[in-house]
């Protein structure tokens, strides 16, 4: 097996990656590896490509496994029960940190989620107003499993899946699955010599499923299947997946050119509209009235909704909610709709007020707008601004 089984394609372009580096990347090779058990040999190019995609204005966020790994490298633990990997997990966190930070010119921040965090829709959105704030800073957040306290149903369970849930919270174009592998094959190819390679996937079936069954490497939690599993999930959210192999520099190199040798898993449908759909339809909690300065900036492509606008709340909805929003006047049909960044009772306290008020009025601050332009779908198109 190697990386020329798959040939060149054109990766599809994008503005904001999730790039997820598991431990087979980062461990478990050296004949020299640092104290902390990493060594630097593959992850020195990939945060070269991280760098150069910043400098083409592109961002990056990056889910890195190899805490267990740095860990055991620190103390030689052996042994494989849940607990001892997660003591080995919190013993080489910050090694994993300091590695990452060693690499990259600027500077890097940590963020360990668990399931249960991205369940909870007030902590869904707290994390992703850090990451997107991380981002406008310029830092390189770098998130992996809270292993300490994740067990059971708290847990994501591996990078992979997690890699999947972070590329829709930060609304990503791509995620990229680097592995110490070519890409996908048609079965366990060191098993069976007659695995070949699959570099388009149009859509994961049962089949493909049980050809990555095959299991992970000596250092890998998922293997293949995790890494399916992951793409499934953000190929249905309309987020592109492409594995390869991060030990080749070509590999690593061509992907900055827009090159991808590797599997390209294609989505389901468009990104912004799998979003939007979803907008569209939920249920809502609550109504927002807005005057018509509101009104025009929601109609014109690109604008949040502002509390200034806010003229009257209805409904007792909670920060992360579905709500409409309606335009003062005898027409009440709802013209928007999108996910409330503060409570009804909040908003109720900061309507009408300019978003330099927000923190003396409520203690506190989320953000400027009520309603974020990421979160909100215009139902009806306004004749008059669109001439
Ligand atoms: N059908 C398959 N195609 C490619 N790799 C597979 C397949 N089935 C199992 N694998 C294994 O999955 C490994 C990659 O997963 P894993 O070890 O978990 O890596 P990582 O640490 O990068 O997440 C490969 O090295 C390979 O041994
Ligand atoms: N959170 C764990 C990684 C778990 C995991 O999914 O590992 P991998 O299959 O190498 O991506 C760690 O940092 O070691």
């Amino acid at each position: 097996m190697s990386v020329s089984d798959f040939s060149p394609q054109s990766l599809p372009n994008w503005r904001r990656a999730v790039l997820k580096v598991g431990s087979s990347l980062l461990a478990g090779f050296g004949d020299q590896p640092d104290a902390a058990g990493l060594d630097p040999r593959y992850a020195a190019g990939l945060a070269r490509f991280i760098e150069e995609a910043r400098a083409q204005q592109r961002e990056v966020v990056l889910v890195s496994s190899g805490a267990v790994a740095a860990g055991r490298g620190r103390i030689g633990a052996g042994g494989d029960s849940l607990v001892l990997r997660q003591a080995l997990a919190s013993l080489g966190q910050a090694s994993l940190m300091g590695f990452w930070q060693q690499l990259s010119d600027r500077p890097v921040a940590q963020v360990l989620l668990t399931h249960d965090d991205l369940r909870n829709r007030r902590r869904y959105l707290n994390a992703r107003a850090t990451l997107r704030e991380l981002l406008r800073l310029g830092t390189l957040p770098i998130i992996n499993e809270n292993d300490a306290v994740a067990v059971d149903e708290l847990k994501l369970g591996d990078n992979d899946n997690l890699a999947a849930a972070v590329a829709s919270l930060v609304d990503a174009d791509l995620l990229l699955i680097a592995t110490d592998i070519g890409g996908l094959y048609s079965a366990h190819p060191q098993r069976d010599p007659d695995a070949r390679p699959i570099a388009r996937v149009e859509r994961i079936t049962p089949e493909l499923l049980l050809a990555a069954s095959g299991g992970a490497g000596k250092l890998g939690t998922g293997g293949m299947r995790t890494k399916l599993e992951a793409a499934a999930k953000a190929t249905a959210a309309g987020i592109p997946t492409a594995l390869f192999c991060g030990r080749d520099p070509a590999v690593v190199q061509a992907l900055g050119d827009g090159r991808l040798h590797g599997t390209l898993v294609l989505p389901q449908g468009d990104r912004l509209r799998a979003r939007k759909q979803w907008l569209r339809h939920a249920p809502s909690s609550g109504r927002l009235q807005v005057d018509d300065g509101a009104a025009a900036a929601l109609h014109r492509q690109g604008a949040s909704l502002l509390p200034g606008g806010v003229v009257a709340v209805e409904g007792d909805f909670r920060r992360g909610d579905v709500i409409e929003v309606v335009s003062t006047g005898a027409d009440a049909a709802p013209f928007a709709r999108g996910l409330a960044q503060y409570s009804a009772m909040e908003i109720g306290r900061i309507a009408r007020r300019h978003s330099n008020d927000i923190e003396s009025v409520l203690g506190f601050r989320y953000g400027e707008s009520v309603i974020h332009r990421d979160d909100l779908v215009l139902l009806v198109v306004d004749p008059e601004v669109k001439a």
